[in-house]
Protein backbone atom coordinates (compact mmCIF):
# COMPACT_ATOMS: atom_id res chain seq x y z
CA UNK A 1 0.00 0.00 0.00
CA UNK A 2 1.32 3.56 -0.29
CA UNK A 3 2.60 5.66 2.02
CA UNK A 4 -0.82 7.82 3.31
CA UNK A 5 -0.42 11.90 2.88
CA UNK A 6 -0.03 13.81 6.15
CA UNK A 7 0.75 10.00 7.71
CA UNK A 8 1.42 11.42 11.36
CA UNK A 9 -2.49 12.90 11.12
CA UNK A 10 -5.20 10.16 12.10
CA UNK A 11 -8.40 11.35 10.66
CA UNK A 12 -11.49 10.94 12.35
CA UNK A 13 -14.37 12.03 9.74
CA UNK A 14 -17.95 12.66 11.73
CA UNK A 15 -20.00 12.27 9.05
CA UNK A 16 -22.15 9.39 7.21
CA UNK A 17 -21.65 11.04 4.37
CA UNK A 18 -19.92 8.63 1.61
CA UNK A 19 -19.08 10.93 -0.40
CA UNK A 20 -16.68 12.87 2.21
CA UNK A 21 -15.29 9.56 3.43
CA UNK A 22 -14.37 8.99 -0.19
CA UNK A 23 -12.97 12.58 -1.08
CA UNK A 24 -10.85 12.02 2.25
CA UNK A 25 -9.70 8.23 0.99
CA UNK A 26 -8.94 9.82 -2.59
CA UNK A 27 -6.71 12.55 -0.53
CA UNK A 28 -4.85 9.46 0.54
CA UNK A 29 -5.71 10.62 4.60
CA UNK A 30 -6.06 8.03 6.92
CA UNK A 31 -9.61 8.29 7.86
CA UNK A 32 -11.74 6.36 10.00
CA UNK A 33 -15.86 7.32 10.03
CA UNK A 34 -17.54 7.95 13.03
CA UNK A 35 -20.96 9.66 12.58
CA UNK A 36 -22.84 10.43 15.81
CA UNK A 37 -25.98 12.01 13.62
CA UNK A 38 -26.75 15.48 15.41
CA UNK A 39 -30.72 17.14 14.63
CA UNK A 40 -29.77 19.47 12.31
CA UNK A 41 -31.82 22.65 13.37
CA UNK A 42 -30.34 26.13 13.61
CA UNK A 43 -31.08 29.55 15.13
CA UNK A 44 -33.62 31.53 12.55
CA UNK A 45 -32.15 34.71 12.20
CA UNK A 46 -28.47 33.00 10.79
CA UNK A 47 -27.12 33.89 7.47
CA UNK A 48 -26.05 30.64 5.43
CA UNK A 49 -22.47 30.91 6.13
CA UNK A 50 -23.56 31.44 9.85
CA UNK A 51 -26.24 28.22 9.07
CA UNK A 52 -23.38 25.90 7.82
CA UNK A 53 -21.03 26.88 10.09
CA UNK A 54 -23.03 26.45 13.29
CA UNK A 55 -24.31 22.90 11.73
CA UNK A 56 -20.56 21.94 11.03
CA UNK A 57 -19.38 22.81 14.99
CA UNK A 58 -22.82 21.25 16.36
CA UNK A 59 -21.82 17.93 14.77
CA UNK A 60 -18.47 18.18 16.63
CA UNK A 61 -20.08 19.08 19.67
CA UNK A 62 -20.87 15.44 20.06
CA UNK A 63 -17.48 14.37 20.38
CA UNK A 64 -15.64 14.31 23.83
CA UNK A 65 -12.35 12.57 23.73
CA UNK A 66 -9.56 12.64 21.26
CA UNK A 67 -6.88 10.52 20.99
CA UNK A 68 -3.31 10.51 20.05
CA UNK A 69 -3.08 13.08 16.50
CA UNK A 70 -6.59 12.40 16.28
CA UNK A 71 -7.96 15.40 14.01
CA UNK A 72 -12.05 15.22 13.89
CA UNK A 73 -13.82 16.35 10.24
CA UNK A 74 -17.31 17.74 10.35
CA UNK A 75 -19.23 19.41 8.00
CA UNK A 76 -22.51 20.97 6.17
CA UNK A 77 -23.84 21.61 3.30
CA UNK A 78 -27.14 23.79 1.99
CA UNK A 79 -28.42 25.27 -0.81
CA UNK A 80 -29.71 28.56 -1.22
CA UNK A 81 -32.02 29.83 -3.55
CA UNK A 82 -32.82 33.81 -3.29
CA UNK A 83 -33.03 33.72 0.50
CA UNK A 84 -34.53 30.37 0.82
CA UNK A 85 -32.19 27.39 2.90
CA UNK A 86 -32.79 23.80 1.21
CA UNK A 87 -31.34 21.09 3.21
CA UNK A 88 -31.91 17.92 2.55
CA UNK A 89 -35.79 16.57 1.46
CA UNK A 90 -38.45 15.57 3.54
CA UNK A 91 -39.83 12.91 1.41
CA UNK A 92 -40.14 12.49 -2.73
CA UNK A 93 -42.62 15.23 -2.98
CA UNK A 94 -40.82 17.77 -1.46
CA UNK A 95 -37.93 16.91 -3.69
CA UNK A 96 -39.96 17.77 -6.49
CA UNK A 97 -40.67 21.50 -5.02
CA UNK A 98 -37.23 22.11 -4.65
CA UNK A 99 -36.05 21.40 -8.00
CA UNK A 100 -38.58 22.96 -9.52
CA UNK A 101 -37.46 25.99 -7.16
CA UNK A 102 -33.83 25.53 -8.83
CA UNK A 103 -34.42 25.20 -12.27
CA UNK A 104 -34.33 28.04 -15.10
CA UNK A 105 -32.25 29.62 -11.97
CA UNK A 106 -28.93 29.99 -10.51
CA UNK A 107 -28.03 29.16 -6.55
CA UNK A 108 -25.61 29.15 -4.04
CA UNK A 109 -24.26 26.35 -2.85
CA UNK A 110 -22.92 26.11 1.03
CA UNK A 111 -20.42 24.10 2.55
CA UNK A 112 -18.62 24.67 6.07
CA UNK A 113 -16.18 22.65 7.58
CA UNK A 114 -15.09 22.53 11.06
CA UNK A 115 -12.01 21.22 11.60
CA UNK A 116 -10.77 20.02 15.49
CA UNK A 117 -7.46 18.91 16.21
CA UNK A 118 -6.41 16.57 19.02
CA UNK A 119 -9.50 18.63 21.18
CA UNK A 120 -7.19 21.74 21.01
CA UNK A 121 -7.09 23.41 17.70
CA UNK A 122 -10.38 24.65 16.19
CA UNK A 123 -10.66 25.91 12.55
CA UNK A 124 -13.18 26.20 10.27
CA UNK A 125 -13.74 27.31 7.13
CA UNK A 126 -16.84 28.08 4.62
CA UNK A 127 -16.76 27.79 0.80
CA UNK A 128 -19.63 28.92 -1.48
CA UNK A 129 -19.86 28.22 -5.12
CA UNK A 130 -22.67 29.66 -7.65
CA UNK A 131 -24.28 26.89 -9.56
CA UNK A 132 -26.58 27.17 -12.88
CA UNK A 133 -29.56 25.12 -13.59
CA UNK A 134 -31.19 25.09 -17.34
CA UNK A 135 -35.08 24.73 -17.34
CA UNK A 136 -35.93 21.24 -16.30
CA UNK A 137 -38.72 19.65 -17.73
CA UNK A 138 -41.07 17.64 -15.76
CA UNK A 139 -40.27 14.61 -17.17
CA UNK A 140 -36.59 15.22 -16.28
CA UNK A 141 -37.71 15.87 -12.69
CA UNK A 142 -40.09 13.17 -12.91
CA UNK A 143 -37.41 10.36 -13.70
CA UNK A 144 -34.77 11.68 -11.62
CA UNK A 145 -37.08 11.00 -8.65
CA UNK A 146 -37.39 7.70 -9.55
CA UNK A 147 -33.82 6.76 -10.39
CA UNK A 148 -32.09 9.40 -8.59
CA UNK A 149 -30.78 9.85 -4.47
CA UNK A 150 -32.48 13.17 -4.26
CA UNK A 151 -33.25 12.60 -0.35
CA UNK A 152 -30.08 12.39 1.53
CA UNK A 153 -28.84 15.82 -0.57
CA UNK A 154 -29.05 19.40 0.34
CA UNK A 155 -31.57 20.70 -2.60
CA UNK A 156 -32.50 17.23 -3.87
CA UNK A 157 -30.02 16.99 -6.21
CA UNK A 158 -26.49 15.18 -6.63
CA UNK A 159 -24.18 17.81 -9.21
CA UNK A 160 -22.84 13.92 -9.43
CA UNK A 161 -25.75 12.32 -10.77
CA UNK A 162 -27.50 11.82 -13.95
CA UNK A 163 -29.28 15.35 -12.62
CA UNK A 164 -25.92 17.02 -12.35
CA UNK A 165 -25.29 16.02 -16.35
CA UNK A 166 -28.75 17.38 -17.36
CA UNK A 167 -29.46 20.09 -15.13
CA UNK A 168 -26.19 22.11 -14.57
CA UNK A 169 -25.44 24.43 -17.22
CA UNK A 170 -21.97 25.97 -15.20
CA UNK A 171 -20.73 26.63 -12.07
CA UNK A 172 -17.91 29.21 -10.58
CA UNK A 173 -16.12 27.85 -7.86
CA UNK A 174 -15.42 24.20 -6.35
CA UNK A 175 -17.38 21.55 -7.83
CA UNK A 176 -15.97 19.33 -4.78
CA UNK A 177 -17.59 21.96 -2.25
CA UNK A 178 -21.10 21.26 -3.94
CA UNK A 179 -20.46 17.33 -3.27
CA UNK A 180 -20.16 18.27 0.11
CA UNK A 181 -16.48 19.50 1.03
CA UNK A 182 -14.29 22.09 -0.03
CA UNK A 183 -10.87 19.72 -0.34
CA UNK A 184 -8.58 22.23 -1.23
CA UNK A 185 -9.79 24.54 1.85
CA UNK A 186 -9.52 21.26 4.02
CA UNK A 187 -5.89 19.73 2.59
CA UNK A 188 -4.55 23.66 3.80
CA UNK A 189 -5.48 23.70 6.92
CA UNK A 190 -4.55 19.57 7.72
CA UNK A 191 -0.99 20.73 6.15
CA UNK A 192 -0.99 23.63 8.57
CA UNK A 193 -1.81 21.62 11.56
CA UNK A 194 0.66 19.01 10.68
CA UNK A 195 3.19 21.63 10.56
CA UNK A 196 2.22 22.42 13.88
CA UNK A 197 3.12 19.32 15.32
CA UNK A 198 6.88 17.33 15.69
C1 LIG B 1 -25.91 19.98 -3.60
C2 LIG B 1 -25.31 18.62 -3.32
C3 LIG B 1 -25.29 18.09 -2.05
N1 LIG B 1 -24.75 16.86 -1.81
C4 LIG B 1 -24.71 16.30 -0.45
C5 LIG B 1 -23.51 16.74 0.39
C6 LIG B 1 -23.96 16.37 1.78
O1 LIG B 1 -23.57 15.02 2.04
C7 LIG B 1 -25.49 16.45 1.72
C8 LIG B 1 -26.03 17.56 2.59
O2 LIG B 1 -26.27 17.09 3.88
P1 LIG B 1 -25.31 17.31 5.13
O3 LIG B 1 -26.19 17.44 6.33
O4 LIG B 1 -24.32 18.39 4.85
O5 LIG B 1 -24.47 15.96 5.23
P2 LIG B 1 -24.96 14.45 5.38
O6 LIG B 1 -26.32 14.37 6.01
O7 LIG B 1 -24.77 13.75 4.06
O8 LIG B 1 -23.86 13.86 6.36
P3 LIG B 1 -23.51 14.30 7.88
O9 LIG B 1 -24.55 15.25 8.38
O10 LIG B 1 -23.44 13.01 8.65
O11 LIG B 1 -22.14 14.94 7.76
O12 LIG B 1 -25.81 16.71 0.35
C9 LIG B 1 -24.22 16.11 -2.85
O13 LIG B 1 -23.73 14.99 -2.64
N2 LIG B 1 -24.24 16.62 -4.11
C10 LIG B 1 -24.76 17.83 -4.41
O14 LIG B 1 -24.75 18.25 -5.59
Amino acid sequence: MNKPFLPKLKIVLGSKSPRRKELLTQLGLNVRVEAMGVEETYPEELSPEEVVLFLAAKKAEAYKSFGPNEVLITSDTIVVRKDEILGKPKDLEDAGKMLHRLSDASHNVYTAVCINAFGLIRRSVVVKTKVHFKALQQSEIDYYLKNGKPLDKAGAYGIQEWIGMVAVEKIEGSYYNVVGLPVQEVVKILEEINDSID
